[in-house]
This record gives C-alpha cells, structure tokens and sequence, in this order.
C-alpha cells in the first residue's frame, strides 16, 4: 500500500514525518520490547531528525541505525554515523542506542560478514526504515549504475552489501532491497522539481533505471511518502 502525503515546505513536512515516525515506535513499541528505526543519510533528513529527537517515547528502547553508510571514519564531514549523532541522536532521543554501519574495516566488501551478523542479532521487523531518494532514482545506497545493483535488489540478499555511489565518497555500505522491505513501514521523503519528475517514472513500475521504484512497486510493505515541492 502506498500513501502519499504533500506538504507546501520542507518544515511542515518534517513535523508531520516526525510525528508520523513517534507514532510508528510507540506502536511498535507495545509489542516489542526493543524497536528499530533506520534511517539515510543526506541533508532531507536533518529537520526530521531536529524534530523527532524531541518527542516523547521510551527512546532507551529504540536502537536507532542507517539505512547506508559512505565508507568513511565518523571524523568525515560525508558520514552519515557522524550526522545521526548531531542531529538526532540528542536530546530525549540521545539515550537511544546506535548501531553503525561503519565498521572501521579497510573496505565496505571486507566489513559484510560482520555488519550482517550485527544486522542478524537486531530484533524484527525493523519498526521504521526512512529512506531518501537521488535525482538518479538512487534510495539508501542502491544506485542505477552500481555494479551490485542487482545483488542488492535480490530477494535472498543479505542485509547489508557494499555498494558503488554515484558521487564521492563513492564506496558505500547499504540496505538491500528485501532488508528494507522487511520492515513494519517504509517512509520515504524527498522535495524537489527534479526529485518529482523521477518519482513520477518510478511509480510506473519496477525499473533498475530508479531502483527506488522496486520500494514503491511492490504492495506487501506499507509504504508512506512525503514530499514538498
Ligand atoms: O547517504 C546517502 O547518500 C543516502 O542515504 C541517500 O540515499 C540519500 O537519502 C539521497 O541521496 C537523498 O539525499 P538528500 O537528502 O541529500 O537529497
């Protein structure tokens, strides 16, 4: 099921993405005793994060991880571990626990057999996955032209494969395809001219030319999407 949901700015958008994200936790969290909710990267997120960290739920029982990673040390402007910290992993929401993807390992390939046992030990389903999409049609880090593509669109995939990003830092570590659809709810949000028109081809059907448009065809996970313009 796919709802969509359009705001006038990206601040409406986030409180009403924030608020539509407290109340998927505290539901999950009535029938879990520890709930995950993973999120991207990328700059649409920061004024959800702002917002979500503030509101009021049992946050020491959310672990709280990423949708991908850019293969780089924390200490890099471009990790997303580093802007999950700052942004939301702060006030009510600084108790929650974070799981990294980035593993400190030489490569993204090196680290997938730990990171997917990590991933393996997580409790399920994932509560929330926030997922971001690339004028390329790209979500978490599953790019048209990376050469896992395929692997990472694959029903059996593990959790976790290192992919190949559009732009630096180009090696990357993402969710795969049945990894994101394995959750209780997928939210995905986006604003944007450009960002709209590869939406529009995206909700024509699965194409490995927007990789997004294998979460948005597809009817078994609900999907909610929240876009500005
Ligand atoms: O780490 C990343 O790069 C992401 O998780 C990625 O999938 C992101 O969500 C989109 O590229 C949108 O990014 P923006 O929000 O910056 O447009």
């Amino acid at each position: 099921m796919l709802q969509q949901h359009a705001f006038s700015d990206g601040q409406q958008l986030a409180l009403a993405l924030a608020s539509e994200l407290a109340a998927t936790l505290r539901n999950a969290l009535d029938v879990q005793q520890e709930v995950v909710l993973a999120v991207s990267g990328g700059k649409s997120p920061v004024p959800v994060f702002e917002a979500l960290r503030e509101v009021e739920l049992d946050w020491s029982r959310v672990i709280v991880t990423l949708v991908d990673e850019r293969w780089v040390s924390t200490s890099d402007p471009a990790s997303n571990e580093a802007l999950v910290r700052q942004h939301l992993l702060q006030g009510r929401a600084a108790v929650a626990r974070f799981v990294p993807m980035f593993t400190g390992q030489s490569s993204a390939r090196q680290a997938e057999p730990l990171l997917n046992a990590t991933f393996a030990a997580l409790p399920r389903p994932f509560a929330a996955v926030v997922l971001g999409m690339g004028d390329d049609g790209h979500t978490a880090s599953l790019f048209p032209a990376s050469p896992q593509l395929d692997a990472g669109l694959a029903a059996d995939a593990p959790a976790c494969l290192a992919q190949v990003g559009a732009a630096a830092p180009t090696e990357r570590m993402s969710l795969t395809l049945p990894a994101i659809l394995a959750a209780r709810k997928v939210f995905l949000q986006f604003a944007g001219a450009s960002k709209h028109a590869v939406f529009a081809e995206a909700l024509r059907g699965a194409d490995r030319r927007w990789p997004v448009s294998y979460v948005l065809a597809q009817s078994a996970t609900p999907v909610e999407v929240f876009h500005a313009p």
